[in-house]
């Protein structure tokens, strides 16, 4: 685990001593936009055109935020349009990998053996960390977007003439419902299983612990009424939650300490979820090999011994009940 400092590689844990032990994400840097005609997009810059076999994402199989983009790239029929390269699960010392022997594919473009070599690669001077997913583009040589949210909902949009798939994640009429949840589902669930498994004080963790857990519990009723998160339609906000609570037995429970309730105890939550993971197509985005191995096997100031836990067992293809709520 670390960062890039001007350019150079340093071996860091995050900072939490000027925050009373609280983990505080860093916003994503990397802004620009690919929308369909290469007219900028609500950041950055513009001349990221949409096309074919431009644009490459690089991804961890392990990371909830990394997840969401290959979910997208799947619902959204990219598969043949954006190639991936998956790094290592293991990310100690040097962050991100391409280590073959701990589940990397390798780096398809450069051979790189480090994910930071790819952002000094951008910008030789680069501070900051080094995250997933990343949207690499081919043409100009550099990252389009490190951040998650963003590239999703390029991804809804920005290729629709190339696809010919028109599915719609965020409509229109929808945003301001979509937004409102996301921001409820960041700050106690996306974020607040970090915040609470990153947290260096007993004040800091058991706060991130009770709002995460009033949150799940708030998530349950409005499951209990409704099929989805904003009502009947599947959106980007069904997407970003299902990403983190799909690990949640298998790793936030027991290394980041979300211990007060497993998923599988929250019956509407766990129906929806497995409503989502039986989507077709999605299962074949999920790799519990990765996710389980990166957490406990790389936090090892969390985790010293790096043994990975042989349970949960889950029967996600069990049948679930969501189409009478
Ligand atoms: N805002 C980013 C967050 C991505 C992120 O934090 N990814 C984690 C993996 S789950 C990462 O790469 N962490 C490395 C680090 O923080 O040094 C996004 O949503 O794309």
């Amino acid at each position: 685990m670390g960062l890039l400092v001007n350019g150079q590689w340093q071996d860091k844990w995050y900072d939490t001593d000027n925050s009373g032990g609280q983990f505080q994400r860093e916003a994503a840097q990397l802004r620009n936009w690919v929308t369909a005609d290469g007219s900028p997009g609500a950041s950055g810059e513009g001349g990221f055109a949409a096309e074919s076999g431009r644009y490459h994402l690089y991804v961890s199989l392990a990371c909830p935020w990394a997840h969401r983009t290959l979910i997208f790239r799947k619902l959204k029929g990219l598969e043949p349009h954006i190639s991936v390269s998956v790094v290592s699960f293991l990310m100690r010392e040097s962050g991100w990998t391409f280590d073959k022997a701990t589940g990397s594919d390798g780096d398809a473009l450069f051979g790189h053996q480090y994910l930071h070599q790819l952002y000094t690669q951008n910008k030789v001077d680069y501070s900051g960390r080094v995250t997933v997913p990343v949207l690499w583009d081919k043409k100009q040589g550099r990252i389009v977007s490190n951040e998650s949210s963003e590239i999703i909902r390029m991804f809804n949009s920005a290729f629709n003439a190339i696809t010919g798939n028109e599915r719609d994640f965020y409509p229109e009429a929808l945003a301001n419902d979509i937004d409102d949840i996301n921001s409820v589902v960041y700050d106690g669930v996306n974020n607040g299983v970090y915040r609470a498994g990153f947290a260096t004080t007993q004040e800091a963790y058991e706060a991130a612990y009770d709002k995460l857990f009033d949150t799940l519990g708030a998530l349950e009723e409005r499951l209990a009424r409704q099929r989805y998160l904003v009502g009947k339609h599947l959106t980007e906000a069904d997407w970003r939650l299902f990403t983190t609570l799909v690990r949640f037995d298998a790793v936030y429970h027991g290394h980041f300490k979300c211990n007060r309730q497993l998923l599988s105890q929250y019956p509407n939550l766990f129906d929806y979820v497995r409503e989502l993971y039986q989507y077709p197509g999605i299962k074949d985005t999920l790799d519990f090999g990765h996710i389980k191995g990166h957490y406990y096997g790389s936090h090892l100031n969390i985790n010293p011994t790096g043994i990975v836990p042989k349970g949960p067992d889950c029967d996600w293809d069990s049948p679930h009940q969501r189409e009478g709520v």
